[in-house]
């Protein structure tokens, strides 16, 4: 589903921020990404998201390589692909409706698609009843999981999760990944960078560890001195 051969990424400051890493994410499959700050985990998930491009090797995602996607065809490859960041990034002033809604609507999809499928996702988060509050009316773990329905309202094959529980307490970030393993069970690949090694731990999933931009441990979690 998701394939690294060889890749490096320099910065144009000259930073070498991932250095000739590999590694193969099946169809499926769970990881968690993790690495000391600056190892390169949210660089390894912008080159999948096309959000940066690769310096040398190639980045494939269900056998397609990255390298011959052109600009005008990003957007293609993006509907495969639901993001979530730590911050949510969700727009404050509509109410959680619209901001589930906002992928669909930019697809183009009609009213009577969108409140249905808007109202699966908002199901699955367990916030159908909270789909007309603003965000700042939701406590930080309920924002973090319209956020959550935001990037999984398109049924994407792969989900991206860069700190997705960096400002929840254990309980609640046991509860985000217990989302995550939902929606592996259906097939989605789901790969999530994090800092937090007690819940890596606990999970016991396969884990990609980035160690100054390399590859330095893929299996399950390395020593947490780390
Ligand atoms: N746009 C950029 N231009 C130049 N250098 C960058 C850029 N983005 C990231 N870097 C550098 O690349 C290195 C890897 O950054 P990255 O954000 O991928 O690390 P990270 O593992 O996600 O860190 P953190 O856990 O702190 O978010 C860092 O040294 C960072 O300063």
């Amino acid at each position: 589903m998701i394939r690294f051969d060889n890749v490096d990424k320099v910065y144009g400051s000259g930073h070498h921020a991932l250095k000739n890493v590999s590694f193969h994410l099946k169809k499926g499959e769970m990881a968690f990404l993790t690495g000391h700050s600056g190892a390169g985990k949210s660089t390894l998930l912008k080159l999948i998201a096309l959000l940066e491009r690769p310096t040398n090797g190639n980045v494939f995602i269900n056998g397609h390589s990255l390298n011959t996607v052109t600009r005008r065809h990003i957007p293609y490859v993006r509907r495969d692909i639901g993001i979530i960041f730590q911050d949510h990034r969700l727009l404050t002033d509509r109410p959680v409706f619209d901001n589930v809604a906002l992928p669909m609507v930019i697809e183009g999809y009609s009213h009577q698609e969108i409140r249905r499928r808007v109202a699966a996702a908002l199901d699955k988060v367990g916030l159908l009843d909270k789909a007309r509050l603003l965000p700042s009316m939701l406590s930080g773990g309920e924002q973090q999981r319209v956020g959550i329905a935001r990037a999984v309202v398109n049924k994407p094959p792969i989900i991206l999760a860069d700190e997705p529980t960096g400002n929840l307490d254990p309980a609640l970030s046991m509860e985000i990944l217990r989302l995550f393993e939902e929606f592996n069970r259906v097939d989605v690949a789901v790969l999530i960078a994090t800092h937090d090694l007690g819940l890596i731990a606990r999970m016991r999933y396969r884990t990609l560890t980035l160690r100054e931009g390399q590859m330095f441990n893929d299996g399950l979690a390395a020593e947490p001195s780390l």
